[in-house]
């Protein structure tokens, strides 16, 4: 698993950049935002081929360890053993994701007013975080 972020203290308005590398093998990968790693704003998870789907991003949340509706986005802008530069930036009420070429949000379900916790699993290597 890859690195993880405690007490960001992301705020509306403020934003995470993350930079890194997919696996030329890739099968998924997650990212995930919220406050604690069984309360996440966000689950974030670009998938090439797991759980029968190909070549989709899933979103969730997660309350005290109960995940919410899935939510899949139409595009899929990453290539396996490509650069991925993704940004979250923290809205009032919801998130909005930043990907090359495209944007979505996803509601903040948790009413989260703070975003502190952020990790990435699976086929992602992370080369730079930052936050603003
Ligand atoms: C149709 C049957 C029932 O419906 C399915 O039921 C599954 C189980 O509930 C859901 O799946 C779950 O969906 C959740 C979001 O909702 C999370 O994503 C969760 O994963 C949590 C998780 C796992 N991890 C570790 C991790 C993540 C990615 C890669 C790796 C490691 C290596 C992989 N690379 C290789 N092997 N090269 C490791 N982190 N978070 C996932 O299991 C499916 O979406 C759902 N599908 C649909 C259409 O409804």
């Amino acid at each position: 698993c890859g690195p993880v972020c405690t007490n960001l203290g992301l705020k509306p308005g403020q934003r995470l950049i993350v930079k890194g590398k997919i696996a030329p093998s890739a099968k998924s990968f997650v990212m995930n935002l919220g406050k604690d790693a069984s309360n996440l704003g966000l689950h974030f998870n670009p998938r090439f081929d797991a759980h029968g789907d190909v070549n989709t991003i899933v979103c969730n949340s997660k309350k005290v360890e109960e995940w919410g509706a899935e939510h899949r986005e139409t595009v899929f802008p990453f290539q396996k053993g490509g650069a991925a530069e993704i940004t979250f930036v923290v809205n009032q009420n919801d998130l909005t994701v930043h990907l090359p070429g495209h944007q979505f949000t996803f509601p903040n379900r948790l009413g989260l007013s703070v975003f502190d916790y952020f990790d990435t699993q699976g086929d992602f290597t992370v080369q730079s975080i930052s936050w603003e």
